[in-house]
């Protein structure tokens, strides 16, 4: 069996400037510091304006703390006005990169198409992409929250060589569970985040699939983490509004010792 590092990762979305990202990541390091963190891998995710900003710190300080952006485009460069290539975020050190956040498929269109081709953009440029996928609340309501996940998942991963899916890391976000702070039930959560491992090993191997990282999005904090990292396929969680407040989520970090 596989052990996997859980991923704890901070979703900033569109929130903190790259002065409140400096002192945010600082209280963040101020705050692990004291105890050794290695068992749990710690990244955040914030606006392309702070990764600068976020990186001379991490770089600075030899921090733990590994940083991304929320977004990527699937081109390498030209005329995309607004677009932040990969190249641009390999350049700024980036080990992460969301690709499909369900805000960006709701706001932005984006579709399986598209993500899977953001998914192979970062993996051109050595980035490992966190490929978000979930289900919206009509779509569990009529019972096809698996299967609507699972061609998320098949869709995102298309064509993409072993060598690099064993990397990927796999959040899985019920859009209903997102900003409402109505959190999947664990067992809920469970249930499909091991259909998404399922569907990997069918895609791949048992073996690929073993090493696989799956988040679970939603309303994570500090008071239901434990309880949903106690499930057998959940290897970390992608964390929004509790992220943005240093203290909670140190907590979540923490989940182990609580
Ligand atoms: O979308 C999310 C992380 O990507 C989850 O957001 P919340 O934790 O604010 O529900």
């Amino acid at each position: 069996m596989t052990t996997r590092t859980p991923l704890m990762a901070g979703n900033w979305k569109m929130n903190l400037n790259h002065l409140e990202a400096i002192a945010h990541v600082q209280k963040l390091a101020f705050a692990l510091a004291d105890k050794d963190y290695d068992a749990v891998e710690v990244a955040v995710l914030p606006p392309f304006t702070d990764l600068r900003s976020v990186q001379t710190l991490v770089d600075g300080d030899k921090l733990k703390i590994k940083y991304g952006a929320q977004d990527i485009s699937q081109h390498d460069s030209g005329a995309y006005t607004g677009e932040i290539s990969g190249p641009m975020l390999a350049k700024l050190k980036c080990t992460y990169v969301v690709i499909g956040h369900s805000e960006r498929r709701q706001y932005h269109n984006e579709t399986d198409e598209l993500v899977n081709a953001k998914v192979k953009a970062a993996y051109k440029h050595g980035l490992t992409p966190i490929l978000c996928v979930g289900e919206e609340l009509d779509v569990r309501e009529a019972g096809n929250h698996v299967s609507h996940t699972l061609a998320q998942v098949e869709g995102g991963l298309k064509d993409l060589p072993a060598e690099q899916a064993e990397s990927v890391v796999i959040a899985y976000e019920p859009v209903w569970a997102i900003g409402t702070g109505k959190v999947c039930g664990a067992g809920d959560a469970q249930e499909v985040c091991s259909a998404i491992r399922a569907k990997v090993a069918e895609l791949y191997s048992q073996d690929l699939a073993d090493k696989v990282r799956i988040q679970y999005g939603g309303s994570v904090k500090s008071g239901n983490v434990a309880e949903i990292m106690g499930q057998a396929d959940i290897d970390g969680a992608l964390v929004g509004g509790a992220s943005l407040d240093a203290d909670e989520f140190v907590k979540i970090i923490r989940f182990r010792e609580q």
